[in-house]
């Protein structure tokens, strides 16, 4: 009888928790939002979404204009978060990042297309940390300085190419970063050996740009879906996942398999991985692909992880500020002057030049501010002078939170997925002043040294636990890339550049500057 009572006075007791913690959950209420059908939410709105030609970060900065800072929609019983102001970003992405340090889980991305081993998908947990902490050690302020005359050597020769190839400035680009990135991560030191590498993030990126945005397909809403067999009618998903993902395999394992026959022949330089891998005391001789320990796994996916993040997040910058250039004539001369001054029109600039340089930190930060690179917190698949479907702009490297969270009386319930919406807070001129939609350095240069707005940095590498751990080799390699070209050319409209990365821009004169071009 007594355990009986017990018992009963147990389940009530429970009861009432229940209850409370509902009516707490109740009394809370979640963000707004656009409203949805029963059971499918807002999947049509998605849908629509992705179908049209809006850039999403666009849609979301105007849903926030209806629903206020911070939003919610619901597609199939999975929950977006989407934060569109500074204040809502620090105070959840960064002063609260130990509960929204994880990535949603994407079945199709990280399974199917097996995109799992690049940490910047990988949940939050011990794993991750070890990826990160091996990361780190690599690009951290103290140690970036070492790869200082990588990124000069890399530089003159995007200089020199220019010269010799003015049209394909977009493939000089694209060599300077992805070289920068395959020398210190692999040692590979050649023209002639970067080019098969780019060409293989090129075509993994297709699978990855797909697959990434959640919710294109099925599997990501129903993840059983994937033990869907290749035949099944309708699983014609899996068939095309199987495809990008041994473009996925080969772009992870081609460039190991190289650097290990290098180091059985003894004919590496010392590198991310080389170093790495004596740090362990891993022999590349007593190990093969079916045999990596753990400690090789690792690093093996850090060195693919920084030449897919660098390669195409820096090319994008780097084009951003030649395009703002293009536009801005006497922006880019006001530039030059600051240069000239204190180079003597001489030499070309280097990292201790820096501090003496504002108005062209000023213009590095506008760089990042105008056309971010991530506007929702993820590069842009950047193809100038390409069409890129509305699909591949989508792509988002997205939050997920931990447990049940309070902001400003919303619940923000556990296992929502949250995106910042960067580039509406970039183009916020209650914070940036007027006009955002115009490049003006001056914002960041105030006399007074008053209401100077949040460096774009903050916004642009993202948050708190996950900011971008190579942002300050990125920084390093856009300053230099954008004072050695300020040095050596007037960057000149051969057309009316169009100020979208969809359609882009397809042509840019590279005039040398007399006063330069003796020491190119
Ligand atoms: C202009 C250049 C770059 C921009 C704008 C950029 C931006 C970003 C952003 C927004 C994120 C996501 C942060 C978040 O989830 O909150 C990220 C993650 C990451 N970035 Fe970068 N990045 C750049 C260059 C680089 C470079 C040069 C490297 C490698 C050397 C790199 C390596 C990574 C890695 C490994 C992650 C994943 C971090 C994690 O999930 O823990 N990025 N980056």
């Amino acid at each position: 009888m007594n355990i009986f009572k017990s018992f009963v006075l147990l389940a009530v007791s429970l009861l009432f928790l229940c209850l409370f913690v509902n009516r707490y959950r109740r009394g809370l209420h979640l963000p707004p939002g656009p409203k949805g059908l029963p059971v499918v939410g807002n999947f049509l709105d998605v849908q629509r979404l992705q179908k049209s030609n809006e850039l999403p970060w666009v849609t979301y900065t105007k849903w926030s204009h209806i629903y206020g800072d911070i939003f919610t929609f619901h597609v199939l019983g999975s929950r977006t978060i989407v934060l569109n102001s500074y204040k809502a970003i620090m105070e959840l992405l960064d002063r609260r990042s130990h509960n929204y340090s994880d990535r949603p889980y994407q079945p199709m991305l990280n399974d199917l297309v097996r995109w799992k081993w690049m940490f910047a998908f990988m949940h939050y947990s011990d794993w991750w940390r070890l990826h990160r902490r091996t990361f780190h050690q690599f690009f951290q302020p103290r140690v970036v300085s070492d790869y200082y005359e990588i990124q000069k050597e890399r530089t003159s020769l995007l200089i020199q190419n220019l010269a010799t190839s003015p049209k394909d400035f977009f493939e000089h680009v694209r060599a300077h970063s992805g070289g920068i990135i395959l020398e210190i991560t692999y040692g590979y030191r050649t023209q002639d050996e970067i080019d098969p590498y780019i060409k293989l993030v090129d075509v993994a990126m297709v699978g990855m740009n797909a697959s990434g945005l959640h919710g294109t397909y099925w599997v990501d809403y129903f993840p059983m879906l994937r033990h869907v067999p290749f035949w099944f009618p309708g699983a014609s998903f899996r068939t095309r996942a199987e495809a990008w993902a041994r473009d996925t395999d080969r772009l992870i394992n081609i460039p190991w398999k190289l650097l290990k026959e290098r180091m059985n022949e003894g004919d590496t330089v010392p590198c991310f991985a080389t170093r790495n891998l004596e740090k362990f005391k891993l022999s590349p001789t007593s190990s093969n692909d079916s045999s990596e320990s753990v400690m090789e796994e690792v690093i093996k996916d850090c060195a693919a992880n920084s030449f897919l993040a660098a390669a195409e997040t820096t090319v994008s910058a780097i084009l951003s500020f030649i395009l703002a250039m293009m536009l801005n004539p006497q922006i880019q001369a006001r530039a030059q002057k600051e240069l000239d001054e204190i180079t003597d029109s001489n030499r070309l600039p280097d990292f201790t030049d820096r501090a003496n340089l504002p108005y062209i930190d000023a213009v590095l930060s506008e760089t990042l501010r105008w056309n971010p690179v991530t506007p929702l917190g993820r590069s842009l698949p950047v193809h100038w002078g390409f069409e890129v479907d509305a699909n591949t702009r989508m792509a988002a490297l997205p939050h997920r939170a931990l447990n049940d969270d309070v902001y400003e009386g919303h619940l923000i319930p556990k296992g929502s997925t949250i995106i910042p919406n960067a580039w509406a807070v970039l183009r916020d001129e209650s914070l940036y002043g007027p006009d955002t939609q115009n490049f003006d350095p001056d914002r960041f240069l105030k006399q007074d040294g008053k209401n100077i707005p949040p460096n774009p940095e903050l916004l642009a590498f993202g948050f708190g636990r996950r900011v971008c751990p190579g942002r300050y080799l990125a920084i390093n390699s856009l300053w230099l890339a954008m004072t050695y070209l300020l040095a050596s050319y007037t960057m000149a409209k051969e057309i009316d550049p169009v100020v979208e990365y969809s359609s882009g821009i397809t042509s840019c004169r590279f005039i040398p500057r007399s006063s330069v071009t003796s020491f190119n």
